[in-house]
């Protein structure tokens, strides 16, 4: 069984509240990668989602932004993180999962991507420039390697269309808070637990909410509509700064139920 269905499971049946962390790969060097992710499996992480550095990133707001400029400037390729996963994966547990833009797989070359992500370990794809429509491009080939795709839905994905695509989900569902890019916010629209309420009414999987969650009250709020919390940009900030400290403490929220 992929790694990703069988942590569900346990979130499912134990009713507990996932934390994603999201990392750049190569920010800091990509020597600093394996000690991320056992830091943070350690920590607590339920599954770690790692970036590759991109120079177009549409969705990405300022601090991933930054941190991918700087995992550019250290010679950071896609090939080198799957690499560097294939190293660190023996002694590590929890899912890793990608987060790319298409291109750079593209580029790679789709089936020779899965092939290498799948030998290296590689549990999940988050694709935010993929459209739904255009999954069959790369979901067969991926999922008949046991590497599952990770739908996203959004604040306007229409109620049918969320239906749809949580039908088609493998793992859990990416529930997008905000209209627009990543990064830390002060706030939700107040809408946003309705919002999460009704995906898990059509999913079938675990609802997990990203985008804009940054403290520690922002995780607990969000747990109290949904399965988890993924957070990118403050966990970029706090290894940057090497808060390592702060890290735990956002981590371990979900203990605190
Ligand atoms: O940074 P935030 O606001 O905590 O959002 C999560 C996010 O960083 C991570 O999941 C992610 C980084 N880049 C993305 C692009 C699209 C979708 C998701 C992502």
């Amino acid at each position: 069984m992929n790694r990703i269905e069988k942590v569900m499971r346990g979130i499912t049946e134990k009713n507990e509240k996932a934390f994603i962390p999201y990392i750049m790969a190569g920010d800091g060097g990509l020597d600093a990668l394996p000690q991320q992710i056992t830091f943070l499996e350690k920590a607590g992480a339920t599954a770690i989602e790692i970036g590759i550095p991109f120079s177009d990133p549409v969705a990405d707001g300022p601090v991933i932004q930054a941190a991918g400029i700087r995992a550019l400037q250290e010679g950071t390729t896609l090939k080198a993180v799957i690499q560097t996963i294939a190293a660190v994966r023996p002694i590590v547990h929890i899912p890793l999962i990608i987060m790319t833009y298409m291109n750079p797989i593209i580029a790679y070359g789709i089936e020779k991507f899965i092939e290498d992500s799948y030998l290296a370990g590689v549990d999940g794809l988050i694709l935010p420039d993929l459209p739904f429509e255009e999954e069959g491009l790369i979901a067969p080939i991926a999922e008949k390697s046991g590497i599952e795709i990770i739908r996203l839905v959004t604040l306007t994905s229409p109620l049918e269309r969320i239906r749809q695509i949580a039908s088609k989900g493998r793992g859990f569902i990416y529930a997008v808070t905000v209209n627009g890019i990543t990064g830390a916010r002060k706030g939700f629209d107040e809408q946003v637990g309705e919002h999460l309420k009704r995906v898990k009414s059509v999913s079938a999987l675990p609802v997990f909410a990203g985008f804009g969650i940054s403290t520690p009250s922002h995780v607990e709020e969000m747990n109290r509509y949904c399965d988890g919390v993924i957070v990118g940009s403050k966990i970029v900030e706090l290894f940057e700064k090497n808060d390592l400290l702060g890290i735990e403490e956002l981590v371990n929220v979900q203990i605190v139920k």
